[in-house]
């Protein structure tokens, strides 16, 4: 049996059981069995270098965002738009088949901005060319969700699932639990408050899933089943995003007044222009990038070539800067083909 069927079988056992208190040690156990899984489905096959299929594009500039969305919803179009690059843009769905890089010029700082072919429910599990999709969207440092303001509002839930199924998380900070494997002293368990959503025994259970034997556990918060097997992991990654309904000019002023007031969303509209330095102004402050003028001495500024920093939390919440080299646009071989244009 194929990993995906095996992930397959167990949801289907945890769909057919019962959620209380007697269940919930099994149910934990079975989402560190699918979490064990997906990360074996992240691994590159045996005997390939991991991966290498034209999708790789060379970092450029101080900041990296990716657009993912279902087909058709105007990903291209808007790449277009925002950075000059054209990208084929078309009424039929996957017009896009590669990544196609663009660069933003935006507050004296250049943005990459990375289209890419549109995505679609089972993309996590390899249907269409989604696995290579969001290996991308992981590479990047923020995503615009693209989404058809006209089309179902499922959509947005589906996506995350599937961005989720490869262990990206949107818009959440790490869990506050500290994890350390020991080499022997057995498990160490506490918590700095009362634990609602786990207990020791749950967490030993997961623990034992994994074969792990001998850890350092502190609960910094009341954290969940699923936290907890993310800190297990390891190899989560947490990023902004932003929701971006596109095309509202086709829809009614009371959807686009509802739309605009989900969480993290901005309205858009490609074809009428709308709101699009709105949408500019939001993906720069989720980046938290932060430009610094240096002043040589006995000079002015240079006010046009700021050095520029992006502001990074770490497991405690505790925020850092990281510089940014703004390296030269090398793009590879492969992608040369591709249209790139400043
Ligand atoms: N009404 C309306 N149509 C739009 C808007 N933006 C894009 N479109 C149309 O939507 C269709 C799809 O646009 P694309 O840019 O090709 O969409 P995509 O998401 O890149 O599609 P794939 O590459 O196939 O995944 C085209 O016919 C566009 O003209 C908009 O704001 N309003
Ligand atoms: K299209
Ligand atoms: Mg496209």
């Amino acid at each position: 049996m194929g990993i995906i069927e095996k992930i397959k079988e167990i949801e289907a056992e945890m769909a057919r059981t019962q959620k209380n208190k007697a269940t919930e040690y099994h149910l934990g156990q079975l989402k560190a069995k699918i979490a064990k899984l997906r990360t074996q489905l992240l691994e590159p096959p045996k005997g390939s270098s991991g991966g290498g299929d034209g999708f790789e594009v060379t970092k450029f500039g101080h900041g990296r965002v990716s657009l993912i969305g279902f087909p058709s919803v105007g990903k291209s179009t808007l790449l277009t738009l925002l950075t000059g690059t054209h990208s084929e843009a078309a009424s039929y769905e996957f017009t896009t088949l590669t990544c196609i890089p663009g660069i933003i010029h935006y507050n004296d700082t250049k943005i990459q901005l990375l289209d890419l072919p549109g995505i679609i429910e089972g993309a996590s599990e390899g249907k269409g060319r989604g696995r290579q999709v969001i290996a991308v969207a992981k590479s990047s440092d923020i995503v615009l969700m693209v989404l058809d303001a006209s089309k179902s509002e499922g959509h947005r839930q589906i996506l995350t699932k599937e961005l989720e199924a490869v262990g990206l998380r949107l818009n959440k900070r790490p869990p506050q639990i500290y994890f350390k494997k020991k080499k022997t002293g057995g498990i160490s368990f506490n918590s700095t408050m009362p634990l609602t959503h786990v207990d020791e025994k749950l967490c030993y259970q997961i623990l034992h899933e994994y074969k792990i034997h001998n850890a350092e556990i502190l609960f910094r918060e009341d954290a969940t089943v699923d936290d907890f097997i993310d800190v297990i992991e390891g190899n989560r990654k947490y990023m902004k995003c932003v929701y971006v309904y596109n095309k509202i000019d086709v829809v009614g002023i009371d959807d686009v007044d509802r739309l605009s007031r989900q969480p993290n969303s901005v309205v858009i509209s490609c074809n009428l222009k709308l709101n699009l330095d709105r949408l500019l102004a939001r993906m720069w402050d989720e980046m938290g990038l932060v430009r610094v003028y240096t002043k040589p001495q006995g000079q002015q500024p240079d006010f046009g070539d700021p050095v520029v920093l992006s502001a990074e939390t770490d497991e405690g919440g505790r925020g850092r800067f990281k510089s940014h080299s703004d390296a030269p646009a090398r793009i590879s071989d492969r992608q040369k083909k591709a249209p790139l244009k400043q």
